[in-house]
């Protein structure tokens, strides 16, 4: 659909009643739901085809239990860490989404001064309605930047740089897009990105198209491991794969220094794709800890934070959540909802009796139901 509005004016979630301010992710949801219009809410919620993987990301952490350690003598918890040389508050990091004009008229600036105020790292995607010198200029926290690779790998090598100089930490280079999934909501929408939405990063470029760039030709389908290399060799940052679900790229990209995301790009590519949390425990083991590993896809809760952390994550990444932060509130919905999963994190953390987020082992979750130990 052409001509999708800009979102209405957002409420604050500061100005919302006292009994109905958000108290968790999901109120956030709620709270985005009545104030987005259909095609832009449907964009933001949507995966692929059936919507398997969307639940199944969801549902694999409430289908493990919580075995907590008690008398652990710990007062308080600490989400400190440092993620590729990067240190934070907490282990929350904000995944890349596209286009966040369509959701909040300050676009990413406002996500990037949530993200700040909240000690949160966030991740700018090539599809940004703003350009990474303009998010740059206004971060005052730590970003990473999201690369799609082009076909024109002139250009991809440029954006690279672009991001680099702007002030990126890290290349995340998306590993599961060879072709985008068919999201059969936008396409009963008829909704593609309105001009407002135009990737801002690209429109230079010779044949930009307003229209239709969500499933955006210029993707190169045939990317290799040898682009990672060149791609670091250019821009001189440390580089991670998003979209890894098996062990042995796990260990290919941790064998070559790159950190592994473990996504399935929030269900919205290929339906039936495993649950991000069943493929973790095993790409963990191959990693051993010589790269950084991060997993996106479901997280709503702090007691799924902890759930990822004990089965091996460094950090999580957070994407429809703080998407629906921004809708409702610009820079202070985008902090709320990452305090919010942040300081459930730290309740669930002093209540399995772990101090800091290295006493968050494998063995404090087990198969949820009845539980024979
Ligand atoms: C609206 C939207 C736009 C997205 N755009 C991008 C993108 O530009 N690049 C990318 O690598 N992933 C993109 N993703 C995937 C997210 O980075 C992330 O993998 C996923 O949303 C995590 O799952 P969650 O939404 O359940 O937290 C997008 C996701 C959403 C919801
Ligand atoms: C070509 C995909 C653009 C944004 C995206 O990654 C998403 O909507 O999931």
């Amino acid at each position: 659909m052409t001509g999708t509005t800009v979102a209405s004016t957002p409420q604050a979630a500061t100005d919302r009643p006292r009994g109905a301010a958000p108290l968790n992710l999901a109120d956030y949801r709620a709270a985005a739901l009545k104030i987005l219009p259909t095609a832009a809410f449907d964009y933001l919620e949507g995966g692929a085809a059936d919507e398997h993987t969307v639940r199944w990301n969801h549902e694999a952490y409430q289908r493990l239990a919580l075995l907590p350690r008690v008398l652990a003598g710990h007062v308080g918890a600490h989400t400190g860490c440092s993620v590729f040389g990067t240190a934070l508050d907490s282990p929350i990091l904000l995944a890349p989404a596209a286009s966040h004009r369509l959701f909040h008229p300050g676009a990413e600036a406002a996500t990037a001064h949530g993200a700040a105020a909240a000690g949160a790292l966030m991740t700018v995607s090539t599809f940004s309605s703003q350009t990474v010198e303009e998010i740059g200029a206004t971060a005052t926290g730590p970003w990473w930047f999201q690369l799609y690779v082009q076909r024109d790998r002139a250009l991809t090598a440029e954006l690279v740089r672009r991001a680099a100089a702007a002030g990126a930490r890290a290349c995340v280079v998306t590993v599961d897009t060879p072709v985008t999934g068919v999201r059969e909501r936008d396409l009963r929408n008829g909704f593609a990105l309105p001009s407002h939405g135009t990737p801002a990063n690209l429109a230079h470029v010779q044949g930009s198209s307003t229209h239709g760039a969500i499933h955006d030709p210029r993707i190169d389908p045939a990317v290799g491991w040898d682009d990672l290399e060149r791609l670091r060799a250019v821009c001189g940052l440390p580089v991670l794969a998003k979209g890894i679900l098996r062990a042995e790229d796990a260990q290919r990209a941790a064998d070559a220094g790159f950190g592994v995301w473990v996504s399935n790009h929030g269900g919205r590519n290929l339906d039936t794709a495993a649950a991000t949390l069943s493929a973790l425990p095993a790409i963990a083991e191959r990693v051993a800890g010589r790269v950084p590993v991060i997993v996106d896809g479901g997280i709503r809760r702090g007691t799924d934070v902890v759930k990822a952390l004990a089965l091996g994550a460094d950090a999580v990444a957070i994407g429809r959540p703080y998407v629906w932060g921004l809708a409702v509130g610009g820079a202070d919905g985008v902090r709320d909802v990452v305090q919010t999963l942040r300081r459930e994190t730290e309740l669930a953390m002093a209540l399995v009796g772990a101090a800091t987020l290295d006493d968050l082992t494998a063995d404090l979750v087990v198969p949820a139901g009845v539980h024979r130990p």
